[in-house]
């Protein structure tokens, strides 16, 4: 690199990280002004700060995600672009909107291919999603046979391929940009080899693009490269979304809990703002999904400004040892919180 080059990549760094900030200032809690600002969090890189005292229960931000693909095992229950449920009225068949409670039918449209070995249909909650999933995504989605990569998924237990997959579709109908998640912290490869899963799993993706009728460059960028810094960067920030049961609905903790343990998962999405949140194990705030993949982040007690804003990333109510490891296994830190520290 040359002084030049070392010059403007710094430069590039400083402008990214103040348009960045700019979009943090711009981020406006449910009820008035700006409640948030992202800045270095000793020990944990950058972090979420709060810059207005917030009340507790206050809803801080929203956040809508960069992109979020439903389970496999939901692709029948919820919409395919935002995640909303989906549920079958017993009497009549239709299938309605869980959280809507309206006679919004939604609609079956086709399968995703007619030998898709997981015979699911792909369904949208209102005309609305099904228009925007056709401009950025589905439209290309629908000429490919996903089969195989699907079937790659399920035997592995896999959720990010999924996730990388709409994000290619959306680079190639240029609905976002190929470095949208290049912000985002990721996991260092070892020595920097790409595993060969995901060679593996970028290889299926791109045979199925490919077998569409898109203009072949328009997946160039999908290198094996490009691929591995996705899945790197899902693997730090990507969240499974889950659906709030109603009887947890009251309860902020039982329902975050249930965010991050129960087994009714919808999806996984990845956002930029809720990626910069650090974590707790005795969090002041909740990151929830009441309606759809829009996240809603809640404050958990009262909390004065200046102080750090922190999710937790875990099912916090396990033991010290267990919470432990899981955190240094899945996100490569040690947790140094107060109830770590006093081994609670
Ligand atoms: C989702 S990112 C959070 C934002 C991150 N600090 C950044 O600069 O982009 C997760 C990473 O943040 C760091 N982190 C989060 N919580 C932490 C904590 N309690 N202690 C130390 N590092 C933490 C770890 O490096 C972790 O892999």
């Amino acid at each position: 690199m040359t002084p030049n080059s070392i010059a403007n990549s710094k430069q590039t760094m400083t402008s990214r990280w103040s348009s960045l900030l700019r979009y943090f200032s711009s981020t406006r809690g449910s009820s008035g002004p700006v409640a948030v600002r992202v800045d270095y969090a000793p020990g944990a890189g950058r972090g979420v700060f709060a810059v207005r005292d917030i009340a507790v229960g206050d809803l801080i931000h929203t956040a809508d995600p960069v992109v979020a693909h439903p389970a496999l095992a939901s692709l029948q229950k919820a919409c395919y672009y935002c995640l909303q449920g989906i549920k079958k009225q017993q009497k009549t068949g239709r299938l309605l909107p869980v959280t809507m409670g309206s006679a919004n039918t939604a609609r079956i449209l086709s399968k995703l291919t007619p030998d898709d070995e997981t015979g699911h249909a792909s369904i949208f909650c209102s005309m609305s999603c099904e228009d925007s999933a056709a401009k950025v995504f589905y439209s290309i989605e629908k000429q490919a046979d996903w089969s195989q990569l699907h079937a790659y998924c399920s035997t592995h237990g896999l959720r990010f391929p999924l996730v990388a997959k709409r994000l290619a579709r959306m680079v190639a109908s240029s609905a976002t940009s190929e470095h949208v998640l290049d912000i985002l912290t990721h996991v260092n490869l070892s020595q920097g080899i790409i595993p060969d899963e995901w060679k593996n799993e970028r290889r299926l993706l791109l045979e199925a693009l490919m077998s569409t009728t898109v203009a072949p460059q328009s997946f160039e960028f999908l290198t094996e490269d490009w691929y591995a810094g996705i899945i790197a960067r899902l693997h730090l920030n990507a969240f499974r979304v889950e659906r709030i049961d109603e009887q947890d609905a009251g309860d902020l903790l039982a329902a975050a809990t249930a965010s991050i343990t129960g087994d009714s998962i919808v999806g996984t999405a990845i956002y930029i703002l809720p990626s910069m949140y650090n974590h707790d194990c005795d969090p002041n705030v909740n990151i929830l999904w009441p309606n759809n993949v829009t996240a809603n982040l809640v404050a958990r007690r009262d909390i004065t400004a200046g102080e750090e804003l922190r999710i937790t990333y875990i099912d916090a109510n396990m033991p010290c040892i267990a919470r432990r490891s899981s955190l240094q296994q899945a996100y490569g830190f040690v947790c140094e919180c107060d109830r770590c520290k006093e081994g609670d």
